[in-house]
C-alpha cells in the first residue's frame, strides 16, 4: 500500500525524495484569502456565509449559549468523562512543570536585568471538527493557556450538521469541564479570521492556537503578525523509524491510526529491514479493510505524502527522519532510547514498543498540538511557553550607568548615532 523509495547505497539528499503533500499550505492560503478578506470587511455576515458554504449550516449567531455547555456535560458518557478527566489531570501535571520563573541577573552593583514572563492577554483556541471531533484538542489547547495564566480564553469549533448546527456535545462538555464558557460555533479559515479581526460581538484576540486541516493552517499562516500563532499544526503526520526488531503489526496499526485523521494525513515508514517492510505491506491491507474509515485511510496511505523508505542502516534512517522533521516520530529499534536522544527534528518522539502515537494523542500528558509540514525544524508543539512573552526590565542607578557610559558612547559613535551617546552623557554634566 505504501510506495517504496529505495535509498540504499545512494548518497541522495533525503530532502529531495521525501514524501510530501500535493497541496501545500501556500497553495491553500491562496484559496482561503477571499474568506479572510470578507470576514475583515463584513464581519458576522461573512462568517455566517462561509459557515453556510463550507459547513452546510445556516446560523443567525455564533455564540454558544452557556446552558448548552452545562447540558452537554450532564449528557456526557461517564466513560468519556472519566477519560477526559485523566487526560486533563496528566496534561496539567506536565504543563504545570513548564511554568517559568522570572530571573534577575545582576550585571553590576545597582545594575540588573530581570526577565519577566507575561501571559498573552486574550487567545482564540481552535478545536477541529470536520471529519472527526476533537474534545481532546480542547484539553491540549486550554490546559497550557490556563497554566500560563492567560486571562481570556475563547474557543471556536465547526457547527455539526447532524447535531442541529451546534458544536459537538463532547467538545462543549470538555469546555465545561475546563471552565471555558466563551465558545463559538465557527470552523475553518472563517474562525481564525473572526478571532484575528474581531467581529460585531466577538472581541479580537492577541493569539490564535490549535490544530486544524490545511485551510485552518493556511489561515493561521496568513494572519500571523496581526495575531500570534503557535506552530502550523496541520494535517497529521507519523513517521516510524524501525529495524528488524519492530513488530510489523504495531507498525502497521500505528501508520493507520494517524492516516485515519484526514485523506491528507501522512504515514511514513523508514526502515533498513526488507523483511519488516514486506510484512508491514502484507499486514496493511488486512487492517485497512477492517478499520472504520477504510476510504480515508486508503487515500492517506496511497497519497504522495505517505510512503516507505528503505535505508542502509539505522544511522542512515536517522538522517532521513531528521530531514523529514515529522510531527510524530516513533522509534522502534533495538536501541530506541539512544536513537531518540539523537533526533534533531520532530514535534514529539515516541520511544519503544509501548509508546504509540495514540497514547500521546490522549493520555500521555504530552501535548498533541504539534508542528507539521517540516515545521518541526524550527517550531515546537503547544506548551505554556507558547502563551508567554519574555519582557526585559532594565534597572540601573547612576554609578551602574557610569560604569558603561563610555562604551555606550563609543558604540553610538561607531554606528554614527551620536544622539544615543549624548542621551547618556547629558546625565553626568
Ligand atoms: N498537527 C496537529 O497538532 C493536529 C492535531 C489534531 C488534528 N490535526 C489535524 O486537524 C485536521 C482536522 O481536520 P477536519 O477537516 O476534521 O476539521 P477542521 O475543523 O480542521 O476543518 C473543518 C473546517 O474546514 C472548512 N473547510 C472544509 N472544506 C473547505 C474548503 N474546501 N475550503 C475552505 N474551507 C473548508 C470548513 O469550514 C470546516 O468547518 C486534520 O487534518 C487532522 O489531521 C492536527
Ligand atoms: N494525532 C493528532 C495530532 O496530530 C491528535 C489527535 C486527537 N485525537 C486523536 N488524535
Ligand atoms: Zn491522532
Amino acid at each position: 500500500m505504501l510506495t517504496t523509495t529505495d535509498l540504499r547505497g545512494s548518497d541522495t539528499d533525503p530532502r529531495t525524495v521525501l514524501p510530501r503533500a500535493a497541496v501545500d499550505v501556500g497553495a491553500a492560503a491562496q484559496r482561503i484569502q477571499p474568506i479572510l478578506d470578507d470576514v475583515r470587511d463584513r464581519g458576522l455576515p461573512a462568517v455566517l456565509a462561509a459557515t453556510q458554504r463550507f459547513d452546510g449550516v445556516e446560523l443567525s449567531d455564533v455564540r454558544v449559549p452557556r446552558e448548552h455547555l452545562r447540558t452537554a456535560l450532564e449528557g456526557l458518557d461517564p466513560a468519556v468523562r472519566a477519560a477526559l478527566e485523566t487526560t486533563i489531570q496528566r496534561a496539567r501535571a506536565v504543563h504545570a512543570d513548564q511554568r517559568r520563573q522570572d530571573v534577575t541577573t545582576r550585571l553590576a552593583p545597582g545594575g540588573t536585568v530581570t526577565e519577566r514572563w507575561v501571559p498573552v492577554e486574550r487567545v482564540g483556541l481552535y478545536v477541529p471538527g470536520g471529519l472527526a471531533v476533537y474534545p481532546s484538542s480542547v484539553v491540549m489547547n486550554v490546559v497550557p493557556a490556563q497554566e500560563a495564566g492567560v486571562a481570556s480564553l475563547a474557543i471556536a469549533s465547526p457547527p455539526q450538521r447532524d447535531h442541529g448546527g451546534r458544536v459537538h456535545p463532547a467538545i462543549l462538555a470538555a469546555c465545561e469541564l475546563l471552565g471555558v464558557d466563551e465558545v463559538y460555533s465557527v470552523g475553518g479559515a472563517q474562525a481564525v479570521a473572526m478571532f484575528a479581526y474581531g467581529i460585531e460581538n466577538v472581541r479580537a484576540v492577541d493569539m490564535v492556537t490549535g490544530p486544524g486541516n490545511i485551510y485552518v493552517t493556511a489561515a493561521k499562516r496568513q494572519l500571523r503578525g496581526l495575531v500570534g500563532i503557535d506552530s502550523e499544526a496541520g494535517p497529521t503526520e507519523i513517521a516510524i523509524l524501525a529495524d528488524r526488531t519492530a513488530d510489523p503489526l504495531h507498525v502497521a496499526a500505528d501508520l493507520i491510526s494517524q492516516a485515519e485523521h484526514d485523506p491528507a494525513a501522512a504515514s511514513v515508514l523508514v526502515t533498513d529491514s526488507e523483511e519488516l517492510l514486506a510484512e508491514v505491506q502484507r499486514t496493511l491491507p488486512k487492517l485497512v479493510g477492517a478499520t472504520k474509515h477504510t476510504e480515508r485511510v486508503t487515500e492517506a496511505l496511497s497519497g504522495p505524502q505517505s510512503g516507505a523508505i528503505l535505508v542502509d542502516d539505522v544511522e542512515h534512517g536517522l538522517r532521513v527522519v531528521n530531514a523529514y522533521a515529522a510531527e510524530h516520530l516513533e522509534i522502534q529499534t533495538a536501541d530506541a532510547r539512544e536513537m531518540a536522544l539523537r533526533v534533531r527534528s520532530a514535534g514529539a518522539i515516541f520511544v519503544g514498543p509501548y509508546a504509540p502515537v495514540s497514547l500521546g494523542d490522549y493520555c500521555a500528558g504530552s501535548n498533541h498540538v504539534l508542528p507539521t509540514g517540516g515545521c518541526a525544524r524550527h517550531s515546537s508543539g503547544l506548551s505554556v511557553q507558547t502563551f508567554l512573552r519574555g519582557v526585559h526590565i532594565i534597572e540601573y542607578d547612576k554609578p551602574a550607568l557610569a560604569e558603561v557610559a563610555g562604551h555606550v558612547v563609543a558604540l553610538a559613535n561607531a554606528e554614527d548615532l551620536p544622539a544615543h551617546g549624548e542621551a547618556v552623557q547629558v546625565r553626568f554634566r
